[in-house]
């Protein structure tokens, strides 16, 4: 009978290795051990004795399939073919783990440390740290750390090799294996020398294995009866590349204690002892290796020992792994031979992806990423600058910058400004954040406004329920106002609080008390059905007969719940349009139609003032392109000037009899290029202050337009739909539906009316920014009426003639 054992993925390249190699003996066992000319099989041919016994009784005939068989091989032939490759490899960032297993006295610690007395027969390890010290020097590029440290494990205690042996085991220094999150394995305690040349890495490597305890056995007298791990632990940066990323690999290199069953070693008491713990922790290694080659696995029992949880992230994983089984070809080891076999053929079955250990360093990648927006600023400015955009910076905004959008956006909101000039995204931003806060105050002024007028009833408290219907409010089965009694409306006003003021579920009805009303007429009396049909003002039947409250304009609403008569949000346009007694027009609606009919002639004089202006506006834009493109020539005609100059300076210079330089033709031209290019940029540059200038005053002119615009409008809304001085005081107080809107009898123009609500509402906080604006824009305002003096348009009068920008001399403009 016969069996084959190999690894069931070998063809698989991602997979641990496995080599084997002999140990050089005159008993070879020729009849009982053959390697195959494939170079990779093993066949052993086992003879039944029952006083010995055989691993398995049913097998005689075993066949090993492995990665190499390195029989009679030199020291160097094992390096070639198992660790060159791994040591490259860990230069360039990966890890690895190079195992030896096999019976005691099989060769493991001589292909791992080798013979000392004999250059010719190191192992492993010196050989190792002798090509990565090479590697180092021929990777100039990069900035190379080498670190070593020396781990043993003995009966389940871990030694450091290279610090301070303890005295006996029980004063030996905790040490702790930790993973961390990618599930890297580290031990706790264990010292990691730096060595900056292979003379310091080896002398660590002596200095270990002096170290290392030996028990004396009787089957070797040095043989170890430990596990070792010597690590050389790699850190490497780019020189070159001053980036954030560099790679940090390790390669274990693994003696393991012998694997001989205990029967065998006849061993007693103390070594006995070790090796049960070694024959414990290498059937572990064995389960562990069962389970992870065993794909559906979930769970692989790395903890059980500290060899495997030491050895945890070195065996598969993103890890290069190479097992050497180390055997004993004498007939007397037979057994130990199949049985390091069957361990090293189930390790090749592991599979493992090997990966770059990358790792970024924090605060180098902050420096980077810095370094790049500095690049990307200078990118971004020089793209400007041919764009003709050089005013643009990429600097946080100054509170200078930061107040002058503040003004625009006001500016923009009182309807005397078109555009608000926006060139990057912190403007943006800005503006922004500046609508938003101008939004808030002028909600909280409103809400303040309503407060000090009205009396909020909460739904939610049944005591002010109470005490408002006891004052004549009727509510409805979804607790909305649906009547106010006669008696009490001397007493009550009703509104609908703001959105802002309290969360939905609690949103109160607003019963102002109010100094007298008249407007009864205006409630209808309750149906027949003993039911209030449409009592209240229009406000409220709109509110209520909504079925899903529309999101109306804030401010308009906040306006409406001050008068009786509002401009309400909803309605169809036609229906806002025809004048009723109790519902005016919305004011949009009303002003496109005044714009059409009684205010067209203002209108066509805003509109050819706003032509005029975007016309001047693009001929600034033009003659800056032209100034600079004539900068940039003037920039090269000079340095080609001074090129040619120092050029004639080192030839030495030509005098005629005059004492006058002579120069040639083309130093000529280029002087004369540049006088003319200097005379054309000078007489662009004052063409584009006074249209600067020009479009100063025209922007002036529109804003006034837009006033007399909307003074004009305001006046005859408040005469075409508000008739008794009780609405217009209401709507008055609902300034809020149009910054400055006015309905007295001798109106305010709109920015009058504005800073003077505004002045009212910040008397109580006069050192704010807002006071300051409100103040400020007064004393511009008297400056701009008295520099204008008459030549001020009339616009009440339609037909009066009206002065347009052509007709102003630019420096009337630039004193303004
Ligand atoms: N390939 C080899 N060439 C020459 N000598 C060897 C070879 N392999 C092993 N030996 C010799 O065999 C003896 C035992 O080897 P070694 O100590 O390396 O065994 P081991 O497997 O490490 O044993 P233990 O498990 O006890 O540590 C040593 O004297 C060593 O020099």
């Amino acid at each position: 009978m016969s069996g084959i054992s190999s690894a069931d993925g070998r063809n698989r390249k991602n997979r641990v290795h496995v080599y084997a190699r002999t140990r050089p003996t005159a008993n070879f066992a020729h009849d009982m051990l053959n390697f195959r000319p494939d170079g990779k099989t093993i066949d052993i041919h086992g003879r039944k004795d029952t006083k010995r016994g055989v691993v398995n009784n049913q097998l005689l005939d075993w066949h090993f399939k492995v990665d190499g068989i390195l029989h009679n091989a030199s020291q160097d032939e094992v390096y070639e073919n198992v660790a060159s490759r791994m040591v490259n490899n860990l230069l360039e960032g990966y890890n690895g783990t190079l195992m030896c297993y096999g019976q005691t006295g099989a060769g493991k610690t001589f292909t791992m440390t080798g013979a000392t007395e004999n250059y010719k027969h190191r192992g492993l390890i010196p050989r190792s740290l002798a090509q990565v010290y090479r590697e180092v020097e021929d990777r100039s590029e990069h900035a190379i750390t080498v670190r070593i440290s020396y781990l043993e494990i003995y009966n389940e205690t871990m030694f450091d090799l290279l610090s301070t042996l303890p005295e006996s085991i029980q004063s030996v220094p905790q040490m702790t294996i930790v993973e961390d999150d990618q599930g890297g394995v580290s031990v706790k305690g264990l010292s990691v020398h730096l060595a900056n040349t292979e003379e310091e890495a080896l002398n660590l490597l002596f200095e270990g294995e002096t170290n290392r305890a030996i028990a004396a056995h009787s089957l070797n007298s040095v043989s170890s009866r430990s596990h070792c791990i010597f690590t050389i632990h790699i850190e490497s940066r780019s020189r070159t590349e001053s980036n954030a990323k560099y790679i940090k690999s390790k390669l274990n290199l693994v003696d393991l204690a012998g694997s001989e069953r205990l029967g065998k070693t006849g061993s007693a008491g103390k070594t006995a002892m070790e090796a049960m713990y070694i024959n414990k922790s290498l059937s572990f290694l064995e389960q562990t290796v069962i389970a992870l080659a065993d794909r559906k696995r979930e769970h692989i029992p790395y903890r059980q020992t500290k060899l495997t949880h030491a050895l945890k992230d070195s065996i598969g994983g993103n890890c290069h792994t190479i097992m050497i089984a180390n055997i004993w070809g004498e007939s007397q080891q037979i057994e130990e031979t199949i049985s390091t076999l069957r361990f090293a053929t189930r390790i090749m079955c592991i599979a493992n992806v090997p990966s770059i250990n990358e790792y970024y360093d924090p605060a180098l990648l902050v420096k980077k990423l810095e370094r790049e927006i500095i690049s990307l600023k200078q990118e971004l400015a020089m793209h400007d600058t041919l764009t003709n955009r050089s005013q643009v910076s990429y600097e946080p905004l100054s509170d200078s910058q930061l107040y002058e959008i503040q003004r625009q956006v006001q500016r923009y909101l009182e309807g005397s400004l078109d555009e608000i000039d926006i060139v990057n995204v912190r403007q943006i931003q800005a503006v922004f954040s500046s609508f938003k806060g101008m939004v808030n105050q002028m909600e909280s002024q409103v809400e303040n406004k309503l407060r000090a007028k009205f009396t909020l009833i909460d739904r939610a408290d049944p005591n002010a329920i109470a005490a408002a219907q006891k004052a004549g409010v009727v509510f409805d089965e979804n607790g909305e106002v649906s009547y106010v009694g006669d008696v009490d409306r001397q007493n009550f006003g009703i509104g609908i609080a703001p959105s802002s003021s309290k969360p939905a579920s609690s949103s109160v009805v607003a019963a102002r008390r109010v100094k007298s009303r008249k407007s009864k007429e205006r409630a209808s009396p309750p149906s027949k059905s003993g039911a209030p049909s449409s009592p209240v003002p229009s406000t409220l039947q709109t509110e209520n007969s909504s079925p899903t409250r529309q999101p109306p304009d804030t401010r308009e609403s906040m306006a409406g719940a001050d008068a009786t008569s509002v401009s309400g949000s909803a309605g169809a346009v036609g229906d806002q349009m025809a004048p009723r007694e109790s519902t005016p027009p919305l004011r949009t609606v009303a002003f496109e139609e005044f714009k059409h009919e009684k205010g067209s002639e203002i209108n066509r004089i805003l509109t050819e003032n706003k032509d005029i202006l975007s016309q001047k506006k693009k001929q600034c834009r033009d003659l800056a392109k032209t100034i600079n493109g004539t900068k940039t020539e003037i920039d090269t005609t000079r340095e080609a000037l001074e090129m040619k100059r120092s050029d004639r300076m080192e030839q030495g210079e030509f005098v005629n009899e005059d004492g006058e330089t002579v120069i040639d033709e083309e130093e000529f031209m280029l002087i004369k290029k540049l006088k003319d290019l200097k005379s054309s940029y000078r007489s662009d540059y004052d063409e584009l202050r006074d249209v600067k200038s020009e479009v100063q005053y025209c922007q002036k002119l529109v804003d006034q337009c837009r006033q007399r615009l909307i003074q004009e409008f305001d006046t005859w809304y408040s005469q075409s739909f508000l008739t008794t001085s009780d609405e217009q005081s209401s709507a008055q107080a609902g300034f809020g539906a149009r910054l400055g809107t006015t309905y007295n009898a001798e109106p305010e123009d709109e920015g009058e009316r504005f800073e003077r609500l505004q002045m009212e509402l910040l008397m109580e906080n006069p050192d704010s920014a807002a006071f300051y604006n409100a103040k400020m824009r007064t004393e511009r305002r008297q400056t701009y009426e008295a520099a204008m003096g008459q030549a001020q348009p009339s616009l009440r009068k339609p037909g009066t003639p009206t002065i347009t920008v052509h007709n102003l001399p630019p420096s009337m403009l630039v004193q303004y």
